[in-house]
């Protein structure tokens, strides 16, 4: 039977350390600002964005949510964008994804000023996570969480099988390139696979991001592996569950994650933690 990594414990925990920042911010006259921009109605993202918004304000951020309509222009996007980088009283700026057919991606998250991409997907700050030049560059906050979750249940990394099912700007390669820098052997998977349960059954570590629900099962599992559920999904009855199959996967793993209470609120607490981090690095620069 595998440990469940309780994600919301820890997030609740590293929140505490976070809190203590906000104060000594305040006292200087900061209040770290985040605003999350969302476009439209993806399911996934109305979901981060109310949890969001609970734990911010508990924590004394200066948080904001600018919705708009999935029919916006890609250059009244970016009008929006350039609004919040002139902005003082904002330190971190969040466009969710995925964004509307009709706009870019890579023009949007340019758009943002890279002293303010709390998500790290402007391409200077993804520049430097490759390079492994990570002092001061925020990072994907889903990724940077999970390696959070394995620092603080001990689970070694250096020379380990790594497998991550899902390429995405936002999850896998943030995380592939991560779990390289900290010594892991990764393989990327994706859509165009061959033989993915082949690959799968090598892991040490299985990190799914596909957003299929119950995508992995246990056979798709080496015994005693370490696996990690990004996955935010509806099952035929429309409840929240993951990509991983968790019923059969926990009596095979060694260490696993559940949906929800797992990656999801580490991923908040990742957010919070780069606002405050952005805001102490500007207090800084200019102080
Ligand atoms: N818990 C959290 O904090 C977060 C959760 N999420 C959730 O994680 C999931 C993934 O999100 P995201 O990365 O944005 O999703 P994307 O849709 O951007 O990426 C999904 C990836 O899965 C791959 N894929 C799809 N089908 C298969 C298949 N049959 N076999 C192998 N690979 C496949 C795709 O391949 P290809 O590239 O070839 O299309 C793609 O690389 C979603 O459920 C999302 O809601 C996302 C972000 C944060
Ligand atoms: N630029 C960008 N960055 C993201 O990180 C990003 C995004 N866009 N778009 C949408 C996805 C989705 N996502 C979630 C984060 C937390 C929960 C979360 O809090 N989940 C709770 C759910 C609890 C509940 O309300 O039932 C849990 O798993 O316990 C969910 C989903 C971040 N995403």
């Amino acid at each position: 039977m595998a440990t469940i990594i309780d994600g919301k414990a820890l997030a609740a925990k590293l929140d505490e350390a976070t809190r203590k920042r906000v104060k000594q911010l305040a006292e200087h006259g900061i209040i770290p600002g985040l605003v999350v921009v969302l476009v439209g109605d993806d399911l996934a993202s109305q979901i981060y964005v109310r949890n969001k918004e609970r734990r911010a304000k508990k924590m004394g951020l200066h948080s904001i949510v600018r919705k708009l309509p999935a029919t916006i222009t890609e250059a009244e996007l970016i009008q929006v964008i350039q609004e919040y980088n002139e902005d003082t009283s904002i330190h971190a700026i969040l466009v969710q994804l995925p964004l509307p057919a009709q706009i870019n991606e890579f023009h949007v998250t340019t758009a943002i000023d890279p002293k303010k991409d709390v998500d790290g997907f402007h391409p200077v700050n993804l520049g430097k996570l490759l390079v492994n030049k990570t002092d001061r560059t925020p990072i994907a906050c889903t990724p940077q969480g999970i390696m959070t979750m394995f620092k603080a249940y001990h689970i070694p990394l250096d020379g380990k099988r790594v497998v991550v099912i899902g390429r995405s700007t936002i999850v896998g390669k943030p995380m592939a390139a991560l779990l390289i820098n900290a010594n892991a052997t990764v393989t990327i998977t994706h859509s165009h696979t061959h033989h993915l349960a082949q690959l799968t059954r090598e892991a040490d570590i299985l990190i799914v991001a596909v957003g299929i629900a119950h995508f992995v099962h246990a056979t798709d599992v080496k015994p005693g592996a370490v696996v990690i559920d990004v996955g935010m999904d509806r099952d035929e009855k429309g409840k929240l569950v993951g990509d991983v199959d968790f019923t059969t996967v926990q009596d095979r793993a060694s260490y696993i994650t559940p949906v929800p209470k797992g990656v999801g609120p580490m991923t908040i607490t990742t957010l919070m933690a780069q606002t405050v981090a952005l805001a102490e690095w500007s207090g800084e620069e200019n102080g």
